[in-house]
């Protein structure tokens, strides 16, 4: 069956067993390096309209953690950029280490960050997620570093649910959560065309990488540690090192949107 997961026997080295693609041509994460990437002058800025009306709940999916989002409308939208086009934000997750020198799926010059976020968005053009997750052009990603530093308050909302959804397939009301609040002051990003970093790693999806980290500190990184991969009444096993390491660029070119 597809049980696939971060550990010795399940983990990012095994998947290609069941999901061949693994070992395609734009998959994802990357290692950016800054100095050979290129200034796109034609890149529009990220426009990103978000409605903390749609949030609607976060869950334990055994993977990482995810809140959800009401995605019947334009109301929480990502346009601009490097798509065309408007995308409906589905959800936003975390992947994170068991310590504080890895746990973030890009990389910065082989830098690892103690964790990434990643907004989940799906184009319009098509009926549903489901749907656009199997296109090239069917979502966009935008992905923002975690780094060690002082508390985030902006984090604090989402952590403070994680109490409710300890172990595998909890789920709990999440209302009322404003996406703009966690995202830096800069949208300045690097962008390039990839892939989700979890199975069926289905090569759909712009990525659009923020170059300007939010902080994080090591307490709220213990919160994020302090989940299971496991059930209830199973064998207890952290939630943490939840990230795909860097796979091959594969003749792909990063843009930027700075100077
Ligand atoms: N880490 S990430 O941002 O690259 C990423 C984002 C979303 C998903 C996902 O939705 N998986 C389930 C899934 C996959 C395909 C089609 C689906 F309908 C579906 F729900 C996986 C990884
Ligand atoms: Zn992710």
């Amino acid at each position: 069956s597809h049980t696939w997961g971060y550990g010795p026997h399940d983990g990012p080295s095994t998947w290609i067993e069941s999901f061949p693609i693994a070992d395609g041509l734009r998959q994802s994460p990357i290692n950016i390096i800054p100095g050979q990437t290129s200034y796109d002058p034609s890149l529009k800025p990220l426009k990103l309209k978000y409605d903390p009306s749609n949030a609607m709940d976060i869950l334990n999916n055994g993977h990482s953690f995810q809140v959800g989002f009401l995605d019947e409308a334009d109301s929480s939208t990502l346009s601009g950029g490097p798509v065309s086009g408007t995308y409906r934000l589905k959800q936003f997750h975390f992947h994170w280490g068991a310590r504080d020198d890895r746990g973030s799926e890009h990389t910065i010059n082989g830098i690892k960050f103690p964790a990434e976020l990643h907004l989940v968005h799906w184009n319009t053009k098509y009926p549903n997620f489901g749907e656009a997750a199997s296109k090239p052009d069917g979502l966009a990603v935008v992905g923002v570093f975690l780094k060690i530093g002082a508390a985030n308050p902006r984090l604090q909302k989402v952590l403070d649910a994680l109490n409710s959804i300890r172990t595998k397939g909890k789920q709990t009301p999440f209302a009322n959560f404003d996406c703009k609040t966690v995202l830096p002051a800069s949208l300045d990003y690097w962008t390039y065309d990839g892939s989700l970093t979890t199975p069926p790693l289905l090569e759909s999806v712009t990525w659009i990488v923020l170059k300007e980290p939010i902080s994080v500190s090591p307490a709220q990184m213990t919160k994020f540690r302090s989940l299971m991969f496991s059930g209830e009444g199973e064998a207890p096993c952290c939630m943490q090192d939840n990230f795909r390491p860097p796979q091959a660029l594969k003749g792909r070119t990063v843009r930027r949107s700075f100077k």
